[in-house]
């Protein structure tokens, strides 16, 4: 169902702080006096990662807490599928049915394969609505990487960009590789925004783009992937030979999707 159902879950679980102490300081005191216990989706005690990521981490352990952390966070309106994407890239599942709004912020690992390198992605997803911006605000300095989200079926979602990236501007570095994603592309009746309408504000701003679903799990791979080549091309400063081929590759895999150069 492509249906945003308005239902708002006012409750996070400060477990998702548990491996963050200054987090904990910081958000979870104030959260766990004013909200009842209710884990976000993302911010669940009994957190597994699938069993690729932990025979990868027990290969090389020394390596992987040596590797550098990329800070990638999840932004844009609520209802949009911030959660829902990390979810499915994180487990391969996806969750229909009601809506719970994420409150707070929480964060996933997860290591990416970039050409034989492991790419060692810290993803944020974070809460969309109005109330917990400020929250959100204080994590943007330290991003090495933005996932910016509207859904295609969603126009203020898609006009309230500009605004996320005023924000981003103000408030990140000013090298953090941002990516564009137009998520629910797999609403095809209730599309309010076509592709080309997200390329063109990408090519506006010049940042990457991709229409995503978190249902088919269209371009969610692809889509981290991408950020971590960037990243990964960034730190060691070398020539990203397949940089090409994995735009083309978007393109011939859903015909939906475009990644421009970032920041070039
Ligand atoms: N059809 C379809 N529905 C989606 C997709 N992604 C998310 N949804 C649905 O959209 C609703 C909102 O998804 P969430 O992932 O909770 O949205 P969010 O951006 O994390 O929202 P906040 O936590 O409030 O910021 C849920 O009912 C999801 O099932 C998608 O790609 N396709």
């Amino acid at each position: 169902m492509c249906t945003k159902m308005a239902t708002t879950d006012d409750s996070m679980d400060d477990d998702v702080f548990e491996s963050d102490d200054e987090l904990r300081g910081r958000l979870a005191v104030s959260q766990r006096q004013t909200l009842p216990k209710t884990p976000s989706p993302t911010g669940y005690r009994g957190y597994q990662p699938p069993p690729e990521v932990l025979k990868l981490a027990e290969n090389d352990i020394l390596e992987d807490t040596e590797q550098k952390t990329h800070k990638t966070i999840l932004l844009g309106d609520s209802g949009v599928g911030k959660t829902s994407l990390l979810v499915k890239f994180d487990t391969g599942k996806f969750q229909s049915g009601n809506f719970s709004a994420t409150v707070g912020i929480g964060f996933t690992n997860k290591i990416v394969n970039v050409d034989q390198t492991r790419i060692k992605l810290q993803i944020w997803d974070t809460a969309g609505q109005e109330r917990f911006r400020s929250i959100t605000h204080a994590y943007y300095r330290d991003a090495h990487a933005l996932l910016l989200l509207y859904d295609v079926t969603n126009k203020t979602s898609f006009d309230n960009i500009r605004a996320w990236l005023g924000e981003i501007r103000e408030y990140a570095q000013g090298d953090v590789v941002i990516m564009l994603l137009g998520n629910k592309a797999d609403c095809g009746p209730q599309r309010a925004i076509r592709r080309e309408e997200g390329e063109r504000l990408a090519r506006e701003y010049n940042v990457c783009f991709m229409e995503t679903s978190a249902k088919s799990g269209q371009n969610v791979d692809l889509a981290f992937l991408a950020v971590a080549r960037e990243l990964k091309y960034r730190q060691t400063g070398e020539q990203d030979q397949n940089r090409i081929s994995i735009q083309d590759y978007t393109k011939e895999q859903s015909h939906k999707s475009q990644c421009p150069p970032c920041g070039s």
